[in-house]
């Protein structure tokens, strides 16, 4: 009888390879972010990347970084962590986790928070530094979300499309 394979994919390798899959769906040239939530049973609840919002065209409207506010990205583009909020369906996120790429900036927090999310699991946290995830970091510690920078094992995927 054959032994049951032994190099499967953790939980949380398999999570955060979602979250980085979903981040491939991004148009956003500089910056792709993909987030992940997860049901206290380790069911996949909702996906998201950031983009711009449904009917904004992605030819249309700006990527830029720079330029005036209106000429650059930032007004319009949604964020991977709040696209997964909003394409849950299902009711409550109270008690889930979410994994991303990115950790998280302070509208997002305020977005997780109110979802009821109570632990991110994060990649990167490459804009640490600034003003909106010091702000976010604070929101998130005070009301109680945990946060976990998520241990990359080094494994490898490649997956023929
Ligand atoms: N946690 C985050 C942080 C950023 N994003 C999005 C917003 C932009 O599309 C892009 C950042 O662009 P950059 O300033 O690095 O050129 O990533 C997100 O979805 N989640
Ligand atoms: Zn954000």
């Amino acid at each position: 009888m054959s032994e049951k394979r032994e190099d499967y994919i953790s939980w949380d390798e398999y999570f955060m390879g979602v979250a980085k899959l979903s981040a491939m769906r991004s148009k956003d040239p500089n910056t792709q972010v993909g987030a992940c939530i997860v049901s206290q049973d380790n069911k996949i609840l909702s996906m998201g990347y950031n983009g711009f919002p449904i009917g904004c065209s992605d030819d249309e409207f700006p990527w830029a970084r720079e330029g005036e506010p209106l000429d650059n990205k930032y007004f319009y583009t949604t964020h991977s962590e709040l696209n997964a909020i909003l394409n849950y369906r299902g009711g409550s996120l109270d008690g889930a986790k979410m994994y991303v790429s990115l950790f998280p900036c302070n509208e997002c927090a305020k977005a997780i928070i109110q979802s009821g999310i109570k632990t991110i699991v994060y990649a990167e946290d490459k804009y640490k530094a600034t003003a909106s995830v010091i702000a976010s970091k604070r929101m998130l510690r005070t009301a109680g979300v945990q946060l976990v920078l998520y241990k990359s094992t080094g494994r490898k995927i490649e997956i023929e499309l």
